[in-house]
């Protein structure tokens, strides 16, 4: 009888997936049960160069659950695998962690549902870095004053979604203080398409895209003569594994899903 927390990656040969691979392997009360990659059935994790870990590796999210019946998913691959990942787990059992971004509305509300009837624990992470946490609940304590606000996210140029999942959730959570605006001229009109980048309630978002970058985002808020600026870097991928640790620890003692690492970290 074991107390450890049996953990199964997806994506581990991914920027964070070998991060998650790491952390899991080194953290006292958790175990790497397995991995879901999409090659490399049936070898072993060490089979693959840059690994030690003798986790099994799957091709199929099924055959992964059913076989080896972890306790947690992490998933770190891409919005349509993480989803069906997530679904699949949620039926067989195991709680998500999700850090994967770019999951539609539809989506996150199909997941909720899965969660509740199971009364299985989900998390859904847009950003496992506290700092990152902080830049938004600032933003949204900052809206509470500054009606007029825009969000520039920047990222490596491998990103697939835009904007960000850590943009997005910085505009809903600035969504719930402030009154709806149409920010900008009245009769402003884009000569270059796109030029004042995406409209989530009249809150502008602005997504860049450049190698040399990690994860980076901005939250400028204009006033009568002042500007205040919210402003988060992740230089490297270490940043976010506190918050998987944190969320591999909480989702055990969920029976719902929860959107946002700031509502666990109360
Ligand atoms: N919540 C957070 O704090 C953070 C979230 N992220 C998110 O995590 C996700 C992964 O990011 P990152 O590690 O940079 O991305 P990478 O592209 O480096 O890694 C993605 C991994 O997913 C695998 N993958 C792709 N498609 C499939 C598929 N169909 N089935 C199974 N595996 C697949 C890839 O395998 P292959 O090599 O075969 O393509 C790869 O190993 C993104 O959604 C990103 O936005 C990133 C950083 C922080
Ligand atoms: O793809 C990334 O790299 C990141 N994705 C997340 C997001 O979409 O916000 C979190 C972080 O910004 C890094």
């Amino acid at each position: 009888m074991t107390n450890e927390i049996s953990v199964v990656i997806a994506g581990p040969r991914g920027k964070m997936g070998r991060e998650a691979v790491k952390l899991v392997e080194q953290t006292e009360g958790m175990k790497l049960s397995a991995v879901i990659d999409r090659q490399y059935n049936h070898n072993q994790l060490s089979d693959l160069e840059g690994f030690n870990s003798d986790a099994v590796i799957y091709t199929s999210p099924e055959e992964c659950f059913t076989t080896v019946k972890p306790d947690v998913l992490v998933d770190l691959t891409t919005p349509e695998t993480g989803y069906l990942h997530a679904k699949t787990a949620l039926l067989n059992g195991v709680r998500p962690v999700i850090g994967t971004t770019g999951f539609t509305q539809t989506e996150l509300e199909e997941l909720k549902e899965l969660s509740k009837e199971n009364q299985l624990g989900t998390i859904i992470a847009p950003n496992f870095a506290i700092g990152a946490i902080l830049m938004m609940k600032f933003s949204q304590m900052a809206a509470k004053y500054f009606e007029d606000v825009e969000i520039i996210e920047m990222h490596h140029d491998q990103k697939l979604d835009a904007p960000s999942g850590t943009g997005l959730k910085t505009a809903e959570m600035i969504k719930e203080q402030r009154a709806s605006k149409q920010q900008g001229h009245p009769d402003e009109k884009e000569t270059v398409t796109g030029s004042r980048g995406g409209d989530i309630d009249g809150i502008r978002i602005h997504s860049v895209r450049l190698p040399g970058l990690v994860a980076h985002q901005q939250v400028m808020f204009g006033g009568e003569g002042q500007l205040l600026t919210i402003k988060h870097d992740s230089h490297d991928r270490g940043s976010f594994m506190s918050g998987v640790k944190l969320c591999i620890h909480s989702v055990m003692n969920l029976q719902e899903l929860v959107y946002g690492v700031e509502n666990i970290i109360d």
